[in-house]
């Protein structure tokens, strides 16, 4: 009989799955009700809200199958992929169910419909297809459907009639046919970017004549229409959607010779300040017409340029708004190539969305778009100019950044390697190179060279989110470490959540974290190298125990090579310097920070180690490296 054990249970099994900061909960509680994000009520959990925590992975099922009491369920803005779990049908009392913002996919399931006492359901943003489903009538208490920015297909369906309706959202599908009759008084807004026809739009023309996928024809009383009229309609189409492009280029065209001057005339000085008039508020950057396809330079470059009228902008006070580039990036791009340039999502982090951007001339730059920048204009300007001047060919460069009150954009060099932890962990199969000592020390070696770099910048500068999704890679395998700065300017709501198992012990407040609080991240960091696991799954393997103290209980308890990666062992070889390298992980992860070395040190003892071995080990070409799903694996 579910009880307040088998919720625990529940929530541990999910724990296990998804990860993010729910690695954070105190498992040795007995109660999960002072978990972060659990409420509970006569002894059961009935809210659980894990918003934004990094959540990633598939929801299994044999969780929600216990958590019978559930009535809030939100888990937006994260990264669960798969179907939803159909357990999920026993939380019968659920009344809110937020799922927004994942990559969810498959079909609307039907068990949803099961769930009498739903009032919002938010699937919005996800990857979910196939159509929109007349269940929907079941949920005669939702007030709130929103389902926009995903790949639905289909008509809506005419009967679809939800009496309590309030909010309604199908935009940025692949919709098409008439709004039903009961969705027409919704406004336009809540349709776009599907090809409805009917109120509140254009009335349809000659709807009998239109054979709608998704519809019903069982009665085969639609006809088809004529393949002539098939082919005019195609062809008219294109025909338009050409002129549109024409008009489109010569407009840009204008914009950019009018704009070239003053961007050519300041890439000589070392500051080049591309100045862009006026911005497009954030909110319709995410919602407005982007589908699932963000384009960044899209929604990035959208709040750059002039979308909003000027006059606008000075009225909300935004002003003239300014690209800002680090030493002679501006000579590289500029803004008019980021305004064309293609883009795909690399990946959620804890500071924001990053995209992968291509421009026309071929060149790829990283864009980072940050979230929950609380520090003040000046501070964030002063912080990241003085991210701007590192230096040094182990860290990522950043090329230039752009600021607004809504939007703030950094503009890095694309690492096409991706980082370490695809690396590591994300392709097992087949086809995979393995990852031999030299590469892993090699990686080993330039962090650590990067990390000492910014070190050597002054007592009080330090990364604060050393983990292996930072450390990229270039295709000769280099490692450039990547996001520092970043801890310093996001707000508390945004403390790294993957950095649970890399975060040093005395690391209260992720903002303020010392070079020796790097020192152990960059110790767990070896031993992720080293063992082949990431932190976070050590946490999971064994409730409590992280992967430097599992490391210690082994090398403590009798010496024996089980730790180290398979991959690794291989190369009997070189199994000397393995352990010298463990030592030092273990020296990094020390428990108390004076007992851990400098970044100096680290540098020094891994070229020692490293100088004894320097034999003739092939580094594998990188065409001959499947990366297929390298940064995007995530
Ligand atoms: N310059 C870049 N070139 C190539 N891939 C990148 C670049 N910057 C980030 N990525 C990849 O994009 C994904 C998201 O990166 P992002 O830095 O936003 O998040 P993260 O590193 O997972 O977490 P955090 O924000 O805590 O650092 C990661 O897989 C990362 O490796």
């Amino acid at each position: 009989k579910p009880d307040l054990g088998s919720d625990r249970s529940a929530l541990l099994a999910l724990r296990l799955a998804v990860g993010g900061r729910t690695l954070l909960w105190n498992v040795t509680e007995s109660s999960p009700c002072s978990w972060a994000g659990v409420l509970c009520e006569d002894n059961r959990v009935t809210v659980l809200r894990l918003p934004g925590v990094a959540l990633s992975g598939e929801l299994p099922t044999g969780i929600f199958g216990n958590l019978t009491r559930l009535r809030t369920l939100s888990m937006r803005l994260n990264a669960l992929t798969g179907q939803l779990p159909s357990d999920l049908a026993s939380c019968v009392n659920l009344r809110n169910l937020y799922l927004q913002g994942n990559f969810f996919s498959g079909e609307i399931p039907d068990f949803l419909f099961t769930l009498r006492d739903l009032v919002r359901l938010n699937l919005a943003s996800n990857n979910f297809s196939g159509g929109i489903p007349l269940g929907l009538n079941n949920l005669t208490r939702l007030k709130t459907l929103f389902v926009e920015n995903n790949q639905l297909t289909g008509s809506i369906p005419p009967t679809l009639d939800i009496p309590k309706l309030e909010q309604f959202n199908v935009s940025n599908n692949l919709l098409n046919g008439s709004v039903p009759e009961k969705l027409q008084s919704f406004k336009q807004d809540s349709f776009l970017g599907n090809s409805l026809c009917g109120l509140p739009f254009e009335a349809c023309s000659s709807p009998q004549n239109v054979s709608l996928p998704g519809e019903n024809n069982a009665n085969g009383g639609k006809k088809k229409l004529p393949g002539g009229a098939i082919a005019g309609i195609v062809i008219g189409s294109v025909l338009a959607f050409l002129l549109i492009l024409v008009i489109l280029i010569v407009v840009c065209r204008k914009k950019s010779r009018s704009k070239k001057t003053s961007a050519v005339d300041i890439a000589t000085v070392k500051h080049a300040e591309v100045e862009i008039p006026g911005e497009k508020p954030v909110g319709e950057v995410e919602n407005g017409g982007y589908g699932n396809g963000y384009s960044v330079a899209a929604a990035a470059v959208a709040a750059m340029t002039g979308n909003a009228k000027p006059a606008e902008a000075n009225a909300n006070g935004a002003g003239v708004k300014k690209l800002v580039f680090f030493g002679n990036a501006a000579r590289v791009f500029d803004l008019e190539d980021l305004l064309r340039a293609s883009a795909e999502v690399l990946g959620k982090g804890t500071f924001g969305t990053a995209y992968k951007a291509v421009l026309e001339m071929g060149t790829v730059v990283a864009v980072k778009r940050l979230k929950d920048v609380t520090i003040s204009d000046k501070e964030f300007k002063e912080k990241i100019e003085a991210v701007g001047t590192m230096d040094h060919e182990n860290l990522v460069p950043l090329r230039a950044y752009y600021y607004s009150r809504d939007e703030k954009l950094l503009v890095y060099d694309y690492m096409a390697m991706g980082s370490l932890s695809a690396l590591l962990h994300g392709n097992k199969g087949a086809g995979r190179t393995p990852l031999n000592w030299e590469i892993r020390s090699t990686i080993a070696l330039g962090a650590a060279r990067g990390i000492q770099y910014l070190h050597s910048q002054g007592p009080a500068v330090s990364h604060g989110n050393i983990k292996s999704s930072n450390i990229l890679l270039t295709k000769s395998y280099d490692a450039r470490v990547s996001d520092f700065g970043l801890a310093h300017l996001v707000g508390p709501s945004s403390t790294p959540n993957r950095v649970a198992g890399y975060r040093a012990p005395e690391v209260t407040d992720p903002r303020k974290v010392s070079q020796k609080a790097d020192v152990y991240s960059f110790g767990v960091l070896l031993l992720e190298l080293l063992t082949g696991k990431a932190p976070t799954h050590a946490l999971l393997n064994e409730e409590g125990v992280d992967l430097p103290r599992w490391v210690q209980s082994i090398v403590r308890e009798e010496w024996t090579s089980e730790v180290f990666d398979l991959e690794l062992l291989r190369y009997q070889n070189v199994e000397e310097e393995m352990v010298q390298l463990l030592q030092l992980a273990v020296d990094c992860a020390a428990q108390y920070p004076d007992k851990r070395p400098s970044m100096a040190e680290v540098t020094r003892r891994i070229e020692e180690l490293r100088g004894s071995s320097l034999r003739e080990v092939q580094i594998p070409q990188p065409d001959l490296i499947n990366d297929s799903d390298d940064i995007s694996s995530r």
